[in-house]
């Protein structure tokens, strides 16, 4: 049997002056401020906010409370082994999958009292959606109304893809990120194997109802942000719908608040909700969306995985069979490409198909680069990239990539 190479290490955060040190160390604690300062809380909240600054820049991780309702699955999911341990000393994708479990319990979020389940991210998220910036991209659907359906999936894809710009965890510790340019161009892109995975019905044969051509043919999606970034993808999912490119399409959201601004089932209620009350075209595309939730053609789906620490690769059965029978996944943003192909020191140029192959079905990844983890670049974009900018390309959010593996 030929030889495996070993997979890259998994990064840790416990190297100082590194990026994911910095999102342990500063965004973290940033984000504990942050949210303190939005709340009138009680001081049983800020007494269990101190101690969650002190344990996640000082301590060690602790164990769920004795009654917390997911303490089984946080087990499965790890715990017991890294209870004890630095923060810093454990994947670093555990520790901040940890971090926001541990943050919703300081703020009450899983109790019985008043702030039970009161997003604590909620004001940020809201002052997004109401931001002049989201009406202007609203605007933009008017001017595309009268394009060919093929040009207007393309803007459409687009908005989803650089939609993932809008993520307020990054903007915390790097507030230029929004004012810096998006590099024209994409460091891969492989959106024609996409479009060929959701091929439009051949209208001369149709009926006319071309929403009717591709009955059973599901699209998952992954959704990350909410505001700027969840309605460009409601509008993608929209526009699949309408075309009969897709017969259905299940939202895949987190089930509860989670790095800052990531969608929950209430974000897409608001969403939905700002789209209707939109002037111009974007109310057509929320009355449909409206339509196609009511009738099924639409599904949330906020499973626990979605908020969990764990890679992909090892999927719960019931998602498993989901992403199976889906022409294709679409999976959004840099969080979850960093699950999707394992959160690892990959050269850049290993195959994204080859890391991706566990994957139950076909699947396309959507993200603007905001972390070090990146696979299947060329050596030709790869040598480009560092000439230009030595690592930052990595991590600065300007470039994007659509990556498909069939
Ligand atoms: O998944 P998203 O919203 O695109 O980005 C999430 C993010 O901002 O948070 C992580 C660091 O905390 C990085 O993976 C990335 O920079």
């Amino acid at each position: 049997m030929p030889d495996t190479p070993a997979p890259p290490p998994v990064i840790l955060g416990d190297e100082p002056g590194s990026f994911p040190h910095g999102v342990l160390a500063e965004r973290h604690p940033a984000i504990i401020r942050q949210v303190r300062d939005a709340f009138p809380y009680d001081r049983a909240v800020h007494r269990a906010l101190d101690a969650l600054l002190e344990s996640c820049v000082k301590g060690v991780i602790e164990p769920l409370p004795a009654d917390a309702h997911d303490g089984e699955r946080w087990r499965d999911w790890g715990l017991d082994a890294y209870a004890g341990r630095s923060w810093f000393d454990v994947p670093w994708l555990w520790s901040e999958s940890y971090f926001y479990r541990r943050l919703l319990d300081a703020v009450g979020y899983f109790g019985t009292g008043v702030w039970q389940g009161i997003d604590p991210f909620r004001p940020f998220k809201l002052a997004e959606l109401d931001a002049p910036e989201t009406d202007e991209e609203l605007a933009v659907l008017d001017t595309l109304e009268t394009r060919p359906a093929d040009e207007r999936a393309r803007a459409l894809l687009h908005g989803s893809l650089w939609g993932n710009r809008a993520d307020l965890g990054f903007r915390l510790s790097d507030a230029e990120a929004e004012q810096r340019d998006a590099a024209p161009g994409l460091v891969a892109d492989d959106s024609e194997a996409l479009w060929s995975l959701l091929p439009a019905p051949d209208r001369g044969a149709g009926t006319g109802d071309e929403s009717a051509a591709a009955p059973t043919r599901t699209v998952c999606l992954i959704a990350d942000n909410a505001g700027r970034e969840l309605i460009p993808d409601l509008l993608l999912a929209a526009h699949l719908l309408a075309h009969g490119r897709a017969g259905r399409v299940v939202l895949q959201v987190k089930p509860y608040p989670y790095y800052v601004s990531d969608a929950t089932p209430a974000d897409v209620v608001d969403a939905l909700r700002k789209l209707t009350r939109a002037p111009g075209a974007a109310a057509g595309y929320g009355r449909r969306l409206w339509e196609a939730m009511a009738d099924g053609r639409l599904t949330v789906r906020a499973h626990p995985f979605s908020a969990g620490p764990l890679p992909y690769a090892e999927l719960p059965d019931d998602l498993r069979a989901e992403f199976a029978a889906a022409a294709v996944t679409i999976v959004k943003g840099d969080l979850n490409y960093r699950r999707l192909v394992g959160d690892r020191r990959w050269p850049p140029t290993t195959p994204f198909a080859e890391v991706t192959a566990y994957f139950p079905g076909p699947v396309a990844a959507l993200r603007t680069l905001k972390s070090e983890v990146i696979t299947g670049l060329s050596a030709r974009t790869e040598a480009a990239l560092v000439a230009a900018e030595v690592q930052r390309w990595r991590t600065g959010g300007t470039h994007a990539l659509v990556q498909v593996r069939p």
